[in-house]
């Protein structure tokens, strides 16, 4: 995923001050309708009254002075920088009133606003109005209170990314008939890979088997010719196998795939000296410690760069301290670093199979299609970086479940502008499945004008050699007939007589298209369940 542009905002507000755009440097062109952090200096005693700063609506001032490192910008990067700011990630999970009111610390702060719920935790020391005031509408729904300080205020854009989910309206009543297990948490069973090898003459085989639509990833380091450390990553935990290998292979392996349905990972290496081995070797099986696993970071080197439309460009980078190959989860992204002042800020991207972009087979390097803004300080960063560039990068990171889809034959994939990648990652998994095949796989592509499109050609090809998928392409610029995203357009979608009716739903694209995507689907009655969103 690439830095967010985001749309005009949704249609829920009342009335606002004039916008303002975030400044340079303050994550691609994020348009936050609210008044400038420079602007938050008055008494943070709560009781200033500055007309010279007056409110629309009229109420005396009562802004904070915001401590050092909690502006607005700061938080437009916060909210760029991947970090889990929902607590959900990126999972819409719908919330009850009684849930709602257990979230109700300073530390653990949710706030319901028309019918959604925000986790505002991380929210709070960035808060204008500051923290007091922020917590007298946490735990419940808060809307009548923020409109009654400030209902111009865009909250949908400045809390995009710590949505949770819609506010369910009523407690389901404890079924008669059924005990109550509302207490108990049914864990399943810890996923640990399994390993095997095979061998022939020439070639080593290590398999790792998970689970079925398990969507592992895998990281592969050769420390030397006889040691290899494989990690696999499945079910956000990274398990380690450390090979001592009984002779000498080569590097790069001849083949590493995971196969999206089976979740088996294969890596296949040549041997030096081409004999039969008495056994593979020995290795070290263990469970990492996920956080230190997330602080790890991967020097790159930029291998290939080239302009790919009027605003995008493609990238490849290669990774250059060990003998690394990184394969992702389908769905998964990962964060390129790059310094700014003196600091290093960061943004997501999900890697692209090499068929969408013009570069030489080579399978140690990830490969982006990334879309340039002016006033985007990475990908402005990115596009100027010449090929021998040193660049890092995390390890993969996402929440994307690929087993929440087996169930589901009629899906629909809602993609604006960059948000294509991590949807163009899942759509041959998802029409190369034999269980429970798919009936249809429906790509609605929002862009601004037809320039903007990506790939037009390849994803018709995928359509010309599968009927099941098609991609519409739908242009909010254009001169005939904008179309942005909208309940006309989607309702026929979900008519509940129609066979193809969709069940499934994967959105990607700047938060304010999200957020009005999932309202939409809401009001069609799609479950949050039915719903994914890729953040980035
Ligand atoms: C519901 C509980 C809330 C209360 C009681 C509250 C209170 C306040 C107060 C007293 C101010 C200073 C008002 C003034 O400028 O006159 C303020 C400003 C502000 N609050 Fe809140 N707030 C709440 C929720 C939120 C939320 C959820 C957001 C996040 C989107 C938010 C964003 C802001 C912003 C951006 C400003 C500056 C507004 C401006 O400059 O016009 N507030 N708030």
């Amino acid at each position: 995923m690439s830095e967010p542009s985001l749309k005009p905002p949704t249609s829920d507000q009342l009335m606002r001050p004039p916008q303002l755009v975030a400044p340079a440097g303050s994550g691609g062109g994020l348009q936050l309708p609210v008044t400038a952090p420079q602007k938050l200096n008055s008494s943070s005693n709560g009781t200033s009254s500055s007309s010279a700063s007056g409110s629309a609506t009229g109420n005396p001032r009562n802004k904070c002075a915001l401590k050092p490192g909690y502006s607005l910008m700061s938080w437009v990067r916060l909210c760029n920088s991947g970090a889990d700011l929902s607590g959900t990630r990126g999972r819409v999970v719908p919330v009850s009133r009684t849930e709602l009111a257990l979230h109700n610390k300073v530390d653990d702060a949710w706030m319901a606003i028309r019918g959604r719920v925000f986790n505002v935790t991380r929210y709070m020391d960035f808060h204008p109005g500051g923290v007091d005031e922020l917590m007298r509408g946490v735990g419940r729904d808060a809307t009548k209170l923020f409109d009654e300080v400030h209902a111009w205020v865009n909250y949908p854009q400045l809390l995009g990314k710590c949505y949770v989910g819609p506010l369910k309206e009523s407690e389901p009543k404890p079924s008669k008939e059924s005990p109550q297990i509302t207490n108990v948490i049914l864990k399943p069973p810890e996923l640990v890979p399994r390993f095997d090898w095979i061998q022939q003459r020439s070639e080593l085989t290590l398999i790792f088997y998970t689970r079925s639509s398990a969507n592992p990833g895998l990281l592969i380091r050769r420390k030397d010719p006889q040691q290899l450390g494989v990690r696999v990553l499945v079910q956000h935990n990274w398990h380690s196998f450390d090979f001592q290998l009984t002779d000498k292979v080569q590097w790069p392996p001849k083949v590493a795939k995971i196969g999206a349905e089976t979740g088996k990972i294969e890596v296949i290496l040549e041997k030096e000296e081409a004999a039969p081995w008495p056994t593979y070797g020995s290795h070290v099986s263990y469970k990492l410690d996920s956080a230190s696993m997330q602080e790890e970071t991967f020097d790159c080197e930029v291998t290939h760069r080239k302009d790919f439309n009027h605003d995008s460009f493609e990238l490849s980078l290669q990774c250059v301290a060990n003998e690394v190959l990184m394969l992702l989860p389908v769905g998964y992204h990962v964060d390129i670093k790059v310094p700014l002042d003196g600091d290093v800020i960061q943004r997501s991207y999900t890697p692209v199979d090499q068929s969408y972009v013009h570069i030489d087979k080579n399978s140690e390097c990830l490969n982006f299609l990334i879309k340039r803004y002016s006033n985007g300080p990475v990908s402005s960063h990115l596009h100027d970086l010449k090929v021998g560039s040193r660049i890092q990068l995390s390890p993969p990171r996402g929440s994307f479940q690929l087993s929440e889809l087996t169930a589901h034959r009629n899906i629909l994939l809602l993609a604006a502008g960059s948000g294509i990648t991590p949807i163009l990652s899942i759509i041959q998994p998802i029409l190369k499945r034999n269980t429970n095949r798919i009936e249809s796989l429906q790509l609605l592509y929002f862009n601004k004008t037809s320039e903007d499109i990506w790939l037009k050609e390849k994803l018709e090809e995928i359509h010309s050699m599968d009927e099941r998928f098609s991609c519409t392409n739908l242009l909010s610029q254009a001169e005939d007939n904008p179309q942005r995203i909208s309940l006309e357009i989607l309702t026929p979608l979900f008519q509940k007589k129609q066979p193809e009716r969709c069940t499934y739903v994967a959105i990607c694209g700047p938060s304010g298209f999200n957020t009005a995507a999932v309202d939409i689907l809401t009001q069609l009655d799609v479950k949050p369940n039915q719903i994914y969103v890729f953040r980035g």
